[in-house]
């Protein structure tokens, strides 16, 4: 996937993290697996999956907050330096974003406070009047105006959208290359989510950054990305130009995304809504013991014999999209076009609604 276009890379990493069970017994949580993802200047990366599918473990991966047990992380194709200078450099390119506005900021600082910190750590040859312009200016390219009344403001007196503006606002303090996005929108009422979307939309149009927006959530994936990526526990399933994946999906796991997500004209639908379907066929799986091959064998109506013992290796579909899914290996590919998930569950089901032990197939 090698690519110099690319500003940042993630390559083939894992991330693995020893937790100590109730009889102290240590135990491994494998969260992310063999994942890759790329992004370009000005390009937008939907990273989309159920809660658990390791999301939030890749972003702090490409964050640098933690290191990969596996594989590696790419700046401009670079491999990361160590020690705090390198950090503090790569910081100054790739800024994290969370969902929680008002847990990133501090509620004991003004906006202004908060932003002149930022500018002091970064940009130490700007005077105080320059930092005060700088500050200013930040806060409109986020749409916060009158940018002087804001700064003045604390946290708790800003809604949260405002504060999740300031969020960006700081973020844009450091004049990064890319941002990492962790559900941004997620917390936010939805009336003002998608004006959320509209301003990342035009950072990244009028400014050249490169965003990973990391969302449960397709229809808003759907609204901002050039392209998607898929995670069902731990591991990438599927990642394509956002159109091909949405209006043909090459995965079982994507299908049941795309065909239980809302009516994009009736916006964000919440977890139960999205995965209500899915919850029907079983927990996800335990990252600490994931199931042999395909992890989303034991939810999946389309799965054989291979899929319940060797992971599907990647298949190319051409531009950009690929899968790891056993069907594209066996020639059976078309079957997920001929039906919708449900019907295919359906199908698995004997009359009284069990499923059965083995696929028909
Ligand atoms: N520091 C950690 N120590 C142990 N386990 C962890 C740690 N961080 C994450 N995990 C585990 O890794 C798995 C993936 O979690 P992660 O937060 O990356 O998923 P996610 O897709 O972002 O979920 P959500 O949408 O709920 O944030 C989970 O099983 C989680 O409990």
């Amino acid at each position: 996937m090698s690519d110099d276009s690319y500003v940042l890379e993630a390559r083939n990493v894992s991330k693995h993290f020893t937790v100590r069970g109730a009889a102290g017994r240590a135990r491994v949580v494998r969260a992310v697996e063999d994942a890759s993802v790329a992004l370009r200047p000005g390009g937008v990366l939907a990273l989309v999956g159920e809660s658990g599918s390791g999301k939030t473990t890749l972003a702090r991966l490409l964050a640098r907050f933690h290191p990969p047990t596996e594989g590696e992380i790419l700046l401009r194709g670079e491999p990361l330096r160590r020690g705090r200078r390198a950090a503090r450099a790569y910081h100054a390119e790739v800024q994290l974003i969370f969902q929680d506005p008002f847990g990133s900021l501090n509620p004991l600082h003004r906006v202004r406070y908060t932003l002149d910190r930022t500018l002091r750590l970064h940009e130490p040859g700007l005077d105080r009047a320059g930092r005060r312009r700088r500050v200013v200016e930040l806060l409109e390219r986020v749409s916060l105006s009158p940018a002087a009344e804001v700064a003045e403001k604390f946290p708790h007196e800003l809604s949260g959208g405002q504060r999740q503006r300031v969020v960006i606002a700081r973020a844009l303090a450091v004049r990064p290359k890319v941002l990492l996005g962790d559900e941004p929108i997620s917390m936010l009422d939805v009336s003002i989510r998608l004006d959320m979307l509209n301003l990342l939309h035009r950072l990244r149009a009028d400014e050249g950054l490169a965003l990973l927006y990391i969302t449960h959530d397709i229809a808003s994936a759907r609204y901002l990305c050039d392209d998607i990526a898929v995670m069902y526990a731990g591991r990438m399933v599927e990642s394509g130009p956002r159109e091909r994946l949405i209006g043909a999906p090459q995965h079982p796991y994507t299908k049941l995304l795309v065909e239980s997500s809302p009516d994009p004209e009736r916006g964000a639908a919440g977890r139960d809504e999205l995965f209500g379907d899915a919850d029907q066929l079983g927990e996800p799986p335990s990252l600490i013991d994931p199931p042999d091959g395909c992890r989303f064998h034991p939810r999946c109506p389309f799965a054989m014999a291979e899929c319940r013992t060797q992971s599907p290796p990647r298949t190319e579909l051409g531009d950009g999209h690929w899968t790891h899914c056993w069907l594209h290996q066996k020639g059976r590919a078309g079957e997920l076009a001929g039906t919708t998930f449900a019907s295919a569950v359906a199908a698995t089901r004997g009359a009284d609604g069990v499923a059965r032990q083995e696929s028909a197939r």
